[in-house]
């Protein structure tokens, strides 16, 4: 399979290194500043212990980008996703399955109206790295996991192909016949935690341990679950379990790519991962107090920066 990554930073970076370096025919998409690093250095990729690995890769530039491609993986950050979509146009063939790993659900919904519910497969990225000021890419907690499926009943192309291709051996790959439900669990785990450790600006671990912190993450928990169970996705065993272990977590470091932006001054993905939540729930009837609140604060930083 010929695979184009779009996005060239800690999700995709990170995992079409690992793609490269299993022998897989990868391109990168990437804007012209980070086309020239890569030529450069290829992928700089600094390790949880340290280690640091330059993986040559291959880069285009939207105008330089032709067809062919069998697999389509979409890692940019969800304000630069309608862009990236007009970028990736040339490349999106008949039979060319379009794999994004954004965080949220409104991008799904943009996708399939673009190119077809048989031509979209639903992604989760698993994975704590960050893209830093120099180019490399720095994982920050030992956490490597693809899960993904199509969305329809007669996909383009063969999911068993699509995993063998994704199936690089270096992190846990897993296909999925539920991708919206993985989505949906992805979403309730990731909101909460990003908006939890935003709001507080502190690791959850430091939220929870706070007077009323754990309160106030397990009342977050409640209205990110109470949407999804709304919108006809209801966590199952193990996205609850995962939700009650972080509650009673009062020493994680943990944060999430929405916390490290906030705190850098970058752009963030409130409207994405917070607000389309507080948006369902509105719609759904169902009341998202906290979330709310969090959203005017992460839009507030967003006007400030602007
Ligand atoms: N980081 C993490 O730990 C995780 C992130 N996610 C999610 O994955 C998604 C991607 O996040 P992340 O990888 O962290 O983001 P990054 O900002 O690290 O990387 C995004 C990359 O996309 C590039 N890009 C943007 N627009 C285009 C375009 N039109 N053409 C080519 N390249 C483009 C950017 O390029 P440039 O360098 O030129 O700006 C940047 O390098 C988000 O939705 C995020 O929430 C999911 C799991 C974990
Ligand atoms: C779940 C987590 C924290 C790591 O995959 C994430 O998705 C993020 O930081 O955006």
């Amino acid at each position: 399979m010929k695979i184009l990554v779009v996005g060239a930073g800690a999700v995709g970076g990170y995992f079409g290194a690992r793609l490269v370096q299993a022998g897989r025919d990868v391109d990168f998409l990437v804007r012209p500043a980070r086309a020239e690093l890569l030529r450069d250095r290829g992928l700089v990729l600094r390790g949880v212990d340290g280690g640091v690995e330059e993986v040559p890769v291959s880069a285009v530039t939207a105008d330089g980008l032709g067809a062919g491609y069998d697999l389509v993986v979409l890692a940019v950050k969800s304000y630069g996703f309608e862009a990236a979509l007009k970028d990736v146009a040339p490349a999106v063939g008949p039979d060319t399955v379009v794999l994004p790993f954004l965080n949220g659900m409104r991008h799904i919904d943009a996708l399939v109206e673009r190119f077809g519910a048989d031509r979209v497969y639903g992604g989760v990225a698993m994975v704590m790295t960050r893209l830093e000021a120099d180019g490399a890419i720095v994982e920050v907690g030992r956490m490597g996991r693809l899960i993904y499926g199509p969305l329809s009943d007669s996909p383009v192309a063969a999911p068993a192909d699509v995993h063998a291709a994704l199936d690089a051996g270096s992190y846990s790959a897993t296909l999925t016949r539920a991708p919206l439900q993985e989505l949906w669990d992805k979403w309730v785990f990731l909101a909460t935690l990003g908006a939890c450790t935003c709001l507080m600006r502190a690791p959850i671990g430091a939220v929870n341990s706070a007077p009323g912190g754990q309160e106030f993450t397990s009342g977050m928990f409640a209205e990110a679950i109470a949407v999804a169970t709304a919108a006809g996705y209801p966590p199952g065993r193990d996205a609850r379990d995962r939700a009650d272990a972080i509650i009673a977590d009062t020493t994680a470091t943990t944060t999430t790519s929405m916390y490290w932006d906030l705190t850098q001054g970058n752009p963030v993905e409130a409207d994405q991962i917070v607000g389309d939540l507080v948006a369902r729930g509105r719609e759904l009837g169902v009341p998202t107090p906290l979330f709310s609140l969090a959203y005017t604060a992460l839009s507030a930083y967003a006007a400030g920066r602007a």
